[in-house]
């Protein structure tokens, strides 16, 4: 889900509790996006277009310039009884995950002796809406909630840091980095590690042994720190699972580092590179993209379905929002929906929300569903392969009446949606074994698109310079490198190819020169065989030595014994990684 989306559904649950504070007075409230085009209005929709207006105020307050207070939107004396000019009101910025822009709170139509708590009141909401921001783009590492104090654990004041599974891509908020006392820039020269004095699996060590809840952890920097730490189950950014590390959930003798989606991300939201004309951004030269990307603007404002199939990783949900962004629907909710990670008892209330007191365990006020959340925009359903049966009946009549109930509720709403579905599963196999309902596929089979897999694109230089260029680290591919990546069969396609990129950028050092000794340890295993495989043909036209031979073939064997990690064969044969793969002529393999 991109930040304009993330923004825009974080912010609804802040909207209803600061209205609920402000009771009955009459003040308009609206969340803006970067522009400072009204995402939210609550109160007089008139008072909408002074949005424009303040995109250039939040853009002050970011820059330090606070308070941000705003002329008034009417003049004249708020009631007889106060006597004040309605002067004003306040608006503030919201930052996304990166501490960049992403949009702006603004309470309207303030009486001048409110205006001081109004501010107040707007900062804390858009503390509130940054925090989830925050959260729903945390990498797919864990998230630690951290305070020099336990009982701020929790607050709007504890720091939040997220990292990669290997722990070395960190992302902090600006609480956490004033108690870290760091600037932003310094982020991208740390690892988990340096900040936090522990690596991922000595913190998780730490917490199972730790008193249950919390654990602390000695700052890189000097100073202690109390800390809850959170795990990521599910791909689906709206739908992460939280898990408490303590002696309970640590749960046996498994590490909870080992339920982390290893080595391989999702990155939070679509990189400001490819907002423009996103489809466009897309095409960086392969065929089969070009292709898809052609039939996609075809159908660009229809309502025409698209479904979109390809191999994890292979782009489609980032397909997706390029789809909603190029769409007349581009300033309307995108919705995303992974339909294999909500647990199937969760998943009709997730989609088609519910009543109050639907079922036990409702939220007070019931739940809209993310169906209507989308409404007006684009829902995306992620591995709707995944769906179980009886929700796609409910699924289809959403889809053939356009409208949805809520659970526990007599009242339909209309909905209005463009619908974009995913899947890695082949959906005519599904249909035989009737796991997958036939009417649904027609249903969602508008246009049907195949994203090719990384290994079977042409496009890979073209795509090594666009991810380095995302992750914003200025460094470059060694030609010798480029070869080796070119080579690869890539099983977690672009999402692997971004996070072996992005640590291999780490490790090089800003600006610098990626070469093979920047590439992971557990990248560099994966190769292996499909080196030693490829020398051992060569090998049968190129007779080498009887001795060589024999020791050709002992680390083969060895490799395979050890189910092709190198790290492991070479401490079995007491020689170096790098011996290996000079053996295997895995070096050669990356000069040629
Ligand atoms: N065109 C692209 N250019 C560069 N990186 C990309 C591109 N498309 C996707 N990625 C990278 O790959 C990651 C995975 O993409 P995406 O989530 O769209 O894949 P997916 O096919 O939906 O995966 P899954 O099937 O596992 O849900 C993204 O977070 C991003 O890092």
């Amino acid at each position: 889900m991109n930040t304009f989306s993330l923004l825009s559904v974080h912010a609804l649950p802040v909207l209803d509790l600061l209205q609920y504070q402000l009771g009955d007075k009459d003040m308009t409230i609206l969340v803006l996006d970067a522009e400072g085009q009204p995402l939210h209005v609550r109160g007089d929709p008139g008072l909408a277009s002074l949005g424009a207006g303040l995109a250039d105020t939040m853009r002050a307050a970011l820059a330090g310039e606070y308070p941000a207070c705003l002329p008034a939107p009417c003049a004249g004396p708020c009631s007889p009884q106060c006597g004040h000019a309605m002067s004003g009101g306040a608006a503030v910025p919201i930052v996304d995950a990166h501490g960049q822009l992403c949009g702006g709170l603004a309470i309207l139509g303030a009486c001048a002796s409110d205006q001081p708590c109004m501010l107040a009141l707007a900062r804390m909401s858009a503390n509130m809406i940054e925090r989830q921001v925050f959260l729903a783009s945390a990498p797919h590492g864990l998230t630690l909630h951290f305070h020099a104090r336990s009982a701020c654990i929790g607050t709007l004041q504890d720091g939040l840091a997220s990292c990669s599974a290997d722990g070395r891509a960190v992302m902090v908020n600006a609480a956490g980095l004033a108690q870290l006392g760091l600037p932003r820039a310094a982020l991208a020269s740390h690892t988990f590690r340096s900040l936090f004095g522990a690596t991922l699996a000595e913190l998780a060590e730490r917490c199972r042994s730790a008193a249950p809840g919390l654990a602390s952890l000695q700052l890189g920097q000097g100073g202690t720190v109390h800390c809850r730490v959170q795990f990521w189950d599910s791909c689906d950014t709206m739908d992460r699972q939280e898990a408490v590390v303590d002696r309970e959930s640590g749960g046996g003798q498994a590490s909870p580092v080992r339920r982390v989606r290893a080595g391989l991300g999702r990155l939070p939201d679509l990189p400001a590179s490819l907002a423009a004309t996103a489809l466009g951004q897309l095409d960086t030269g392969d065929g089969r993209m070009a292709q898809v990307i052609a039939k996609l603007r075809k159908v660009a404002g229809t309502d025409i379905a698209v479904l979109i199939t390809g191999e994890t990783g292979s782009g489609k949900e980032w397909l997706a929002q390029a789809i909603h962004r190029d769409s007349p629907r581009a300033r309307q909710p995108f919705v995303a929906i992974n339909c294999a990670s909500i647990p199937e008892t969760l998943i009709e209330s997730e989609l088609f929300g519910y009543e109050e007191g639907a079922f036990t365990g409702a939220r007070r006020k019931g739940s809209p569903g993310k169906i209507a959340l989308a409404n007006g925009g684009t829902l995306f359903l992620d591995e709707i392969g995944d769906m179980p049966l009886p929700l796609q009946a409910r699924l289809l009549r959403v889809l053939q009446e356009r409208q949805v109930t809520p659970l526990g509720s007599g009242r339909s709403i209309p909905v209005d949606i463009a619908l974009v579905c995913a899947t890695h599963r082949n959906l005519r196999e599904q249909i035989e074994a009737r796991t997958f309902r036939e009417d649904l596929y027609y249903r969602i089979n508008g246009l049907v698109v195949k994203l090719p897999a990384l290994r079977e694109r042409s496009d890979l230089p073209a795509l090594l310079a666009r991810v380095l260029a995302d992750e914003g680290s200025g460094c470059t591919v060694a030609p010798a490198v480029a070869r080796l990546l070119e080579r690869h069969r890539w099983p977690g396609n672009l999402r692997q190819l971004r996070s072996v990129l992005r640590t291999a950028a780490v490790m090089a050092g800003r600006g610098e020169e990626i070469r093979l000794e920047h590439l992971a340890d557990d990248f560099m295993d994966d190769l292996a065989p499909v080196g030693a495989g490829t020398e051992a043909a060569s090998n049968d036209s190129v007779p080498a030595l009887g001795l060589d031979q024999m020791e050709l073939q002992l680390i083969q064997r060895t490799l395979a014994a050890h189910g092709g990690n190198t790290s492991a064969a070479a401490r079995a044969l007491g020689i170096s990684r790098n011996t290996i793969y000079r053996k295997l002529g895995m070096d050669r393999l990356a000069a040629a």
